[in-house]
């Protein structure tokens, strides 16, 4: 671990990972971006190509690195940074982050992008746990200056080190925190998002209303239920379900119309509908 990052291996493709990935090969350094979904990869480069053109828009040309896309985690070997962005679930997280352990080498440092899991007990669920730290991206990731850098237990100086290097090279600051699942941000914001959600199912204000008061009155830059749709509503279920196993269901239990937009496939932006509709002519 030398600090000097030349490649970073990105592991998921989907909303975030395919964000991170444009966000780090637009700084000018080379990623490999990993998915086990073909569709996702396909996907990603779609969503990737429209984050570039709004990135352009917002911030100049960047120094397009390239990106090579694929199914295979071996293909990581090379990196010296990896970042992991797969599904918000605890299980799969570990299996993927043991699977890693196999293919990089020693020095490689790991960044956990997750929305409430401690990543502590990820990293000792590997043969390395001083190397791996928390990467609280926000989406879109090119767009947004500053992440949430976690501090696990074990973790080395080095790794966190190189880690803020890296992000500092992407042009981000990174405040670090210490450990404790959903971290500052999420612990914070998934209670905002539950309790608009269900203050909207039970007829108290309609999304656009309520996202409306926390922009005009609060200075947020977009409400609850907007952040909602761009986080996708499947991934709030599931970070909602890690922080009510740590700080019990009176506080995080989903609320039910969540549940009810995932079985009518309501995710957000990702599926075109969520507390708004998305179209090529933009949201209402
Ligand atoms: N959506 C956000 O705004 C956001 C922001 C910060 C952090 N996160 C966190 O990042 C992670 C990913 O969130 P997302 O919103 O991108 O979810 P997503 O559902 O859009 O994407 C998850 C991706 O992981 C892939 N995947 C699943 N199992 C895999 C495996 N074994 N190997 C490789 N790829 C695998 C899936 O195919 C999918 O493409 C979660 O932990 C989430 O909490 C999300």
């Amino acid at each position: 671990m030398n600090g000097y990052v030349n490649r970073v291996g990105v592991v998921g493709a989907g909303v975030i990972g395919s964000s991170v990935a444009q966000a780090v090969a637009r700084s000018g350094i080379e990623v490999v971006l990993q998915d086990a979904s073909p569709e996702a990869l396909a996907t990603a480069r779609r969503s990737m190509a429209t984050g570039e053109r709004l990135a352009r828009l917002r911030k100049g040309p960047g120094q397009q690195a390239p990106v090579t896309f694929t199914g295979t985690l071996a293909d990581l070997a090379g990196c010296d940074l990896v970042i992991e962005n797969v599904t918000e679930d605890i299980t799969l997280k570990e299996e993927v982050h043991r699977a890693l352990d196999a293919v990089i080498s020693p020095e490689c440092v790991v960044a956990v992008n997750t929305s409430a899991v401690p990543v502590t007990r990820l990293a000792l669920a590997t043969g390395h746990p001083g190397r791996m730290v928390g990467a609280h991206f926000m989406n879109p990731v090119s767009l947004i200056d500053t992440v949430e850098v976690i501090r696990p237990e074990y973790a080395d100086d080095d790794a966190v080190k190189t880690l803020q290097a890296l992000l500092e090279r992407m042009g981000k600051a990174s405040v670090v925190v210490a450990d404790m699942a959903g971290f500052v941000i999420n612990r914070c914001l998934m209670m905002f998002i539950n309790e608009a959600a269900d203050l909207c199912a039970s007829g108290v204000a309609t999304p656009a209303e309520a996202d409306r008061l926390f922009r005009g009155c609060l200075g947020h830059k977009s409400g609850p239920l907007r952040t909602a749709d761009l986080i996708g509503i499947d991934t709030i279920v599931r970070t909602l379900e890690v922080l009510a196993r740590y700080y019990g269901p009176a506080r995080f239990t989903p609320a039910p119309v969540l549940l009810r937009m995932i079985d009518a496939g309501r995710l957000g932006c990702k599926t075109g509908q969520g507390f708004y509709v998305y179209t090529a002519e933009g949201e209402h």
